[in-house]
């Protein structure tokens, strides 16, 4: 469950009287995440999405994320915006934390995606990439290569407690992806997190994307990477129906171009955002107390995925 910081309802009927959106009926925690605290408010006018800003999104990135959001939603991309109060202010603070109403979508996200989903969402990810091709502003990935060797060094030999020689493993994986990471492909504004859970769909139509607090300049074809890692398998880290993953690049070529050059890199990036999330996730593995409300992820599903990306180096045609 990721409610971190609890609102009181006095104080969230004082927070919703800033703006234009009707007056409090209800408010409930959202249990999926593991960023943010997220309530879903029911107010007299409409449903919205309440995000206080936790552990991992810095308040000064905020603008970024904010204005990325208005880019897409400009461009009519499923995106949800966020609310500015009376006096045009969007980024607020609430029970000590930052905060945002964010329009509420549509949908559900989809825990076993079939292909013509996996399809629809990576077109959508094109479709963003392309929409994103005159967004001006830059912001660095806080979780990008650069950081991912800080990382381990800083989770340690404590990260032999989830899997004896771990450290080792991930050290020397690590090694490769370094030595011949990409310097020259086409970089952008990408999502960095476009996981199924950040996937809102009715069908197999895409309704929303969320949770773009991750959001950096990066390069594309990762974001497509991520979105392979998370998508063609299943939670323990077992490939699922390959024709899944076939149907993401096809989705996502049919709504951006894909160079030679970027597909010959996919595997490579694939096992870079397997690093990226193994270490996240085992970072929060160990560091996240036994009673917190949230359910820690499986880092070990990520070492899983590593491994068979190191195994089909031809997985991508
Ligand atoms: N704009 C939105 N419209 C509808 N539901 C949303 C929206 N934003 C978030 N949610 C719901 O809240 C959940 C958690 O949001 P998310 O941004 O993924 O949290 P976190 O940043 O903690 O991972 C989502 O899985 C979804 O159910
Ligand atoms: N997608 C990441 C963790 C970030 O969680 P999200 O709920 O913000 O998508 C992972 O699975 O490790």
């Amino acid at each position: 469950m990721a409610v971190y910081t609890q609102v009181s309802a006095e104080a969230l009927a004082a927070f919703l009287a800033r703006y234009d959106a009707g007056a409090l009926v209800s408010a409930k925690g959202i249990a999926e995440g593991v960023e943010n605290s997220n309530y879903l408010v029911d107010t007299t006018d409409a449903r919205f999405i309440l995000t206080l800003y936790e552990k991992r999104v810095a308040a000064d990135d905020l603008p970024f994320f904010l204005a990325l959001l208005d880019h897409l939603a400009a461009k009519g991309l499923p995106v949800p915006p966020a609310i500015a109060d009376r006096d045009g202010v969007a980024i607020q603070r609430l029970a000590g934390r930052p905060a945002c109403l964010i329009r509420f979508l549509p949908g559900v996200s989809v825990s076993h995606p079939s292909p013509a989903q996996a399809n629809a969402a990576a077109r959508a990810l094109g479709e963003m990439h392309v929409a994103l091709a005159d967004f001006t502003p830059t912001r660095a990935n806080s979780m990008g290569l650069a950081t991912w060797r800080p990382l381990l060094e800083r989770c340690g030999r404590d990260i032999d407690t989830i899997r004896p020689g771990l450290y080792d493993r991930v050290a020397h994986a690590l090694d490769a992806i370094e030595r011949d990471w990409p310097r020259d492909l086409p970089s952008g504004a990408i999502h960095a997190d476009l996981f199924p859970d950040n996937v809102l769909m009715l069908g197999d139509a895409v309704t929303g994307l969320i949770d773009f607090y991750f959001a950096c300049t990066d390069l594309t074809a990762y974001d497509l990477a991520v979105m392979h890692s998370a998508w063609a398998f299943d939670a323990a880290g077992a490939p699922v129906d390959a024709a899944v993953g076939a149907a993401l690049l096809a989705g996502y070529a049919a709504a951006a171009p894909l160079s030679a050059a970027e597909r010959a890199a996919l595997p490579l990036l694939a096992r870079g955002a397997c690093v990226r999330f193994l270490l996240s996730r085992a970072w929060d593995w160990l560091h996240t107390p036994a009673d917190a409300l949230v359910t820690r992820k499986d880092p070990l599903a990520y070492l899983h995925r590593l491994a068979w990306y190191e195994a089909h180096p031809d997985c991508f045609p």
